[in-house]
């Protein structure tokens, strides 16, 4: 795994070969599988849950499988995620009525935990659960589908939060997830973060390894 983590997002996979695709992307050089949950309630589409994530472990994928929480309320998923194999598991904490206990609750299930700030969200709320983050993930749309448009602002507040961690001393990943593709990973690079969620970008290629090639190639420019 090199430093810049570049994280599929299997939200725009082909459900019908699911265990294939994953394999196929991680041949190809991936170094995360990233795992949308949504339940047509905190956001209006609805994906997949523990047993689909048990069924890849099953299937062989061995690498680490990021689970991104679109759901309301939280808590009840963090145990059933962990037992299903996750390796992090992050939430949005408007979802969520108490964010510590919630944070909490993902290390004693033996996951690493991560928040979720929505475009609009101020990194504020980081700020007083740095030693309980080992993810912190931005979004760079608006949650609930694939292929929309990066927002922009989004760089501005990649900048601030590599700040914040960097001023923390904390070992915290920075990810950013919605609109990525080879042509923007650069400047996001170089804003600060470190970990790549592309769903689009790598699934409707034909060819996953010549878009990943094409992101590290990028990445090796900063
Ligand atoms: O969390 C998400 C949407 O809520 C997805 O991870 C994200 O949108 C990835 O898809 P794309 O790269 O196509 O934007
Ligand atoms: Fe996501």
């Amino acid at each position: 795994m090199s430093d810049f983590w570049i994280a599929p997002s299997i939200l725009s996979a082909n459900f019908a070969r699911l265990g294939e695709e994953v394999d196929n992307v991680l041949a190809a050089g991936a170094d995360v599988v990233h795992f949308d949950v949504m339940d047509n309630h905190y956001v209006p589409n609805l994906t997949f849950g523990p047993m689909v994530c048990k069924a890849l472990r099953d299937h062989g994928v061995t690498a680490p499988i990021d689970v991104h929480l679109m759901v309301q309320p939280v808590d009840a998923l963090i145990g059933m995620f962990a037992e299903a194999g996750a390796s992090y598991i992050t939430f949005h904490p408007d979802a969520s009525t108490h964010v510590d206990r919630s944070l909490q609750m993902i290390r004693d299930a033996g996951c690493k935990a991560g928040l979720v700030l929505n475009p609009a969200v101020s990194p504020d709320c980081l700020r007083y659960v740095m030693d309980k983050l080992d993810m912190i993930l931005l979004m760079s749309v608006n949650p609930g589908f694939g292929g929309q448009k990066f927002i922009p602002s989004t760089i501005d507040k990649v900048r601030e939060v590599r700040q914040l961690i960097d001023a923390s001393g904390y070992d915290i990943r920075l990810e950013v997830d919605g609109g990525i593709s080879a042509k923007n990973i650069a400047e996001i690079a170089a804003a600060g973060a470190d970990t790549f969620v592309a769903g689009s970008a790598i699934f409707n290629a034909d060819d996953y390894k010549t878009v990943i090639d094409d992101m590290r190639t990028q990445l090796a420019s900063i």
